[in-house]
């Protein structure tokens, strides 16, 4: 049984599925790799399944009825891992955009000393291939300004390449984070950083997709816009960290 598990949530990624476990599968280090899908309509569950007879006992997928967040399928897979005890749970998307060779830098950062290691692209100037320029400052000014409301002293506060240790995934109240779409990254970092847990950011690079399409919407950006001054109004209440 390894100590390492990748979870990789899916809506609509019959492009990039396949090379990105075959990929995951090829790396010098054994992990084992969950896929949370929603639903997608364009088959990418086949796939996964194709796959599972090739990578018998170290592929495995969890099928959600319909689209229903980024977070909650997050959720849904950290749940999944704790209850087997993987020491070190990844979240990485299923596009490319995260380089998967990044995943052994994350690990060792994890086992140097970090509770959660995040891979960011803002730690060393701005690390972003591939977006439009309005993009590029919509994230950029989204982590500035999640600095500036919550204090969080963390670059890339909407980054979705993490290793969490098994201990804060036990610690915090899984099923109080409120959030769905980005803005769960951020309600999740923040939560971390106030039970005390050690987050350290390593550069990488992020290199945006080049097969599918982005899940980013006007709603998802909105909760995240709000969600950051209730994240911090709860905070000066003292309902962080409730978990
Ligand atoms: N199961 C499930 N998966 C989803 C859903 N929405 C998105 N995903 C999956 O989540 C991953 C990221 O979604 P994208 O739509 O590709 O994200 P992005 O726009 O490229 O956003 C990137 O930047 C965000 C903000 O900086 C990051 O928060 C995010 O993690 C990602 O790295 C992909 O594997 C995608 O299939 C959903 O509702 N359900």
């Amino acid at each position: 049984m390894p100590d390492s598990i990748i979870i990789i949530p899916t809506y609509n990624e019959k492009e990039n599925i396949e090379r990105m476990i075959r990929k995951v599968f090829s790396l010098p280090h054994d992990f084992h790799l969950l896929v949370i899908d929603d639903g997608s309509p364009d088959g990418t569950p086949l796939i996964v399944k194709r796959l599972q007879s090739e990578y018998e006992g170290r592929l495995f997928i969890e099928e959600r009825a319909g689209k229903q967040g980024l977070g909650t399928a997050y959720i849904h897979g950290f749940k999944w891992c704790i209850a087997r005890s993987y020491d070190y749970i990844f979240e990485m998307d299923a596009d490319f955009s995260h380089n998967p060779d990044d995943l052994l830098r994350l690990r060792q950062a994890c086992i140097d000393g970090a509770d959660s290691a995040i891979g960011s692209r803002y730690i060393n100037g701005v690390n972003v291939v591939n977006w439009p320029m309005s993009r590029v400052l919509m994230s950029y000014f989204a982590s500035v300004y999640v600095r500036f409301i919550t204090g969080m002293n963390i670059q890339d506060a909407t980054a979705g390449f993490m290793c969490y240790k098994r201990k804060v995934l036990e610690t915090v109240k899984l099923d109080k984070i409120k959030f769905v779409g980005y803005a769960f990254q951020i309600e999740m970092k923040y939560t971390t950083i106030k039970h005390g847990f050690k987050v350290i950011e390593i550069p990488i690079i992020f290199t945006d997709r080049t097969a599918g399409t982005s899940k980013m919407s006007t709603r998802i950006f909105r909760e995240a816009f709000l969600g950051v001054i209730q994240m911090k109004i709860n905070s000066i209440f003292r309902k962080y960290p409730e978990g």
